[in-house]
């Protein structure tokens, strides 16, 4: 897809029938990281290839890791020659990642602790979104680091420098945050742990425990000791409940809809969209229930219901974090006033998703009001109208589901990001009743 693709909806769809949306993007990072880090060939089925999770991949192939894939009959199988916790090599260039805070992140952590120096970058979106809450920990484990002025990548992580465990009492509820300082605990000496504010996202301390290395969760702290290593596992990534959830509030707002999202994670740090839509009265069931490789999978049923509007319970907005936008569209749908407070980490995902939200709504004929921390939303018509995405896939994609219930057409500009999490969006969408064409 070229950057200037635009998305166009038109009305009276509605959600029919079996979808399995493409494999989560935060476990897709993390297989592959781990998978270079370990002793041992990892094979990864479900990976999600859009284009964040292929940067990750290309970033430690450009560090000498041996991966095969993406291939396979789905096309969704990796193949890591992991070459163990002292394996990378310096890379001959800047390693991009893209789109992707998580893969910056969690791999400034990682190289923290390497014996070379390298640098990350990443598009116009990621180089202006914060890095300061992760150099800023890093560095009292002993990492040297240095970003743009005001915190922002390129970052040049300097190798080389010995690292010592710290503790760090999170002051925002960041999955990120917590994994680069336990993914740089892995070469500090001694323990490294986090206290976070709120329970966040644990396929880190999962994941980890998957390649056997020992990681203790008590309530809200997490810890490890330094100096191990991982051993290289199967891993079985489920669909991804994050782009599972525009499937879930396009089935809940179009009349008439009844589909079956299939083997999506439903971790509890991740299913805050289902508790949120279930206060809403979304009509949602699960079955199929297992365990696959240490993280829960189901099959989730949602048929069209009457939703009503609610005030977000705060706990659950970590466990929604990436879900809000599509939640919003939910909200313009439901009877009455939905509010949201607690969220101002919204306004520095790929764009300030509050305000983004709120443009576009109101440019849809819907109430929307910013405030610093969340949204006030009234339920209304969604009309036709042009949207500016400003280039977040979130964003594009949830406008594509107003289109159900919008009276007339929805343009959605700048809709290429969708590749980085989800793969044929338009094709998939199309398949099961979703009125959208991509030009
Ligand atoms: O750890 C992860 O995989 C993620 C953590 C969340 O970000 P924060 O840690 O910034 O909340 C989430 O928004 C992101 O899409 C994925
Ligand atoms: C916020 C997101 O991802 P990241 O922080 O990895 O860019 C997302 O996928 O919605």
């Amino acid at each position: 897809m070229s950057n200037s693709v635009t998305f166009k909806t038109s009305p009276n769809g509605k959600l029919t029938g079996t979808l399995r949306v493409p494999g989560d993007k935060s476990m897709s990072h993390r297989s592959i990281m781990l998978g270079s880090l370990a002793d041992g060939t990892t094979h990864v089925t479900g990976f999600l290839t859009g284009e964040d999770c292929i940067a990750t991949m290309n970033a430690f192939r450009k560090m000498g890791v041996a991966i095969e894939g993406p291939s396979g009959a789905n096309g969704n199988e990796v193949t890591i020659h992991g070459i163990g916790m002292h394996g990378l090599q310096k890379p001959e260039s800047d390693l991009d990642m893209g789109n992707s805070g998580t893969a910056m992140r969690l791999m400034t952590g990682l190289l923290a602790g390497q014996s070379f120096d390298s640098t990350l970058i990443g598009d116009e979106s990621l180089s202006s979104r914060p890095m300061n809450r992760i150099t800023k920990p890093l560095a009292s484990m002993g990492a040297v680091i240095e970003t743009q002025e005001g915190g922002t990548a390129p970052l040049n992580i300097k190798g080389g420098h010995k690292l010592t465990g710290i503790h760090y009492d999170m002051p925002v509820a960041s999955a990120q945050v917590k994994s680069a300082v336990l993914l740089a605990g892995l070469y500090a000496e001694g323990e490294s742990s986090v206290t976070e504010p709120g329970i966040t996202r644990d396929h880190s301390e999962r994941m980890l425990r998957g390649f056997g290395y020992d990681v203790t969760t008590n309530g809200n702290s997490m810890r490890l000791v330094g100096g191990g290593s991982l051993t290289a596992c199967d891993i079985d990534v489920p669909a991804d409940i994050s782009s599972a959830a525009f499937f879930m509030v396009g089935a809940s707002i179009a009349e008439g809809s009844d589909i079956t999202l299939q083997h999506v994670g439903i971790n509890p740090t991740r299913t805050g969209v289902i508790d949120i839509l279930k206060l809403m009265g979304a009509d949602i069931t699960l079955s199929n229930q297992q365990e696959v490789g240490g993280e829960p999978v189901a099959d989730i049923r949602i048929r069209s219901a009457k939703l009503k509007g609610i005030h977000f319970p705060e706990e659950l907005v970590p466990l929604a974090i990436d879900e809000f936008p599509v939640l919003f569209v939910a909200a313009a749908c439901a009877e009455g006033e939905t509010r949201l407070t607690g969220a101002e980490e919204l306004r520095v995902k790929e764009s300030d998703r509050i305000q983004v939200m709120v443009d576009g709504l109101v440019n849809c004929g819907i109430d929307a009001v910013a405030t610093p921390d969340g949204i006030i939303i009234q339920s209304g018509q969604l009309t036709s109208g042009t949207v500016e995405s400003h280039g977040d896939h979130r964003i594009a994609m949830a406008f594509s589901i107003a289109g159900l219930r919008a009276n007339g057409e929805i343009t959605i500009n700048n809709c290429a990001n969708v590749n980085t999490s989800f793969p044929d969006f338009i094709g998939l969408a199309s398949g099961v009743g979703l009125n959208i064409s991509a030009k």
